[in-house]
């Protein structure tokens, strides 16, 4: 029988795909995706990932068992200690300043992603929430495993390649996908179906995650704004 993931997995296979062909994705890969970008990114991502930790951990909240509580609390820790802190080594070697970090804004792009996670953890249940964060972690371990082969010459980009190409995350990403198949099997058709929708959701927002940062999204500028 066909699990809940692997339906999930199907039905959106097609923003998965785009996904891995995304020029940014690439770039990282053979090596040609310009620092500037990247370094953009870290930026964004170390703001997304800050509120995916709290994420997690409200998902910990809305278990009814402890256990999941304890894990996804786990996870959340996982997020700060493994995650945030290649950022901060990132951020050193990218020379990002302390200045450049109070003066930070997010993107349109980071802004929106983040509240779409937080509306499942406010509004959802513990499988809709984690449908909502799966995307995170299924996409990334798909791309660590894709891109693992390749050798491009900068030490960062082979670094981002390890760590999401690593057991560690494996683990954490097989967790939660077994974690989804039990939850979706006590869910009802409508509370399965919502979950259908933000996980098609995210995988969306991961997507447009690496078209903000090729194109370094930029919010309008207002000042160009005329006022009636
Ligand atoms: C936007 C985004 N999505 C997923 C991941 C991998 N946890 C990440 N670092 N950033």
């Amino acid at each position: 029988m066909t699990s809940f993931t692997e339906k999930l997995r199907k039905v959106t296979d097609s923003i998965w795909e785009a996904n891995f062909n995304h020029p940014f994705v690439r770039g990282i890969g053979d090596g040609t995706l310009p620092l500037e970008n990247f370094r953009y990114y870290v930026m964004q991502d170390a703001y997304y990932l800050s509120h995916f930790a709290k994420v997690q951990a409200l998902a910990g909240g809305k278990a009814d068992d402890l256990h999941v509580t304890a894990r996804m609390a786990f996870h959340a820790q996982g997020t700060y200690e493994a995650e945030l802190s290649l950022h901060e080594k990132f951020s050193t070697l990218l020379g990002i300043t302390e200045e450049e970090k109070r003066a930070f804004e997010p993107s349109p792009t980071a802004y929106a992603y983040t509240s779409h996670m937080y509306r499942s953890a406010i509004n959802g249940s513990l499988g809709e929430i984690i449908a909502c964060i799966l995307p995170c972690y299924w996409i990334y371990y798909e791309i660590g495993e894709r891109l693992k082969e390749c050798k491009p010459e900068e030490p960062i980009y082979q670094e981002w390649i390890a760590a999401y190409g690593g057991e560690w995350f494996k683990e954490l990403v097989f967790e939660q996908l077994e974690r989804l198949d039990q939850l979706a099997l006590e869910a009802s058709e409508k509370e399965r179906q919502k979950m259908i929708r933000h996980f098609t959701i995210s995988c969306k927002y991961e997507l447009s995650f690496w078209e903000m940062a090729y194109t370094m999204e930029q919010w309008p500028d207002t000042e160009a704004v005329e006022v009636q």
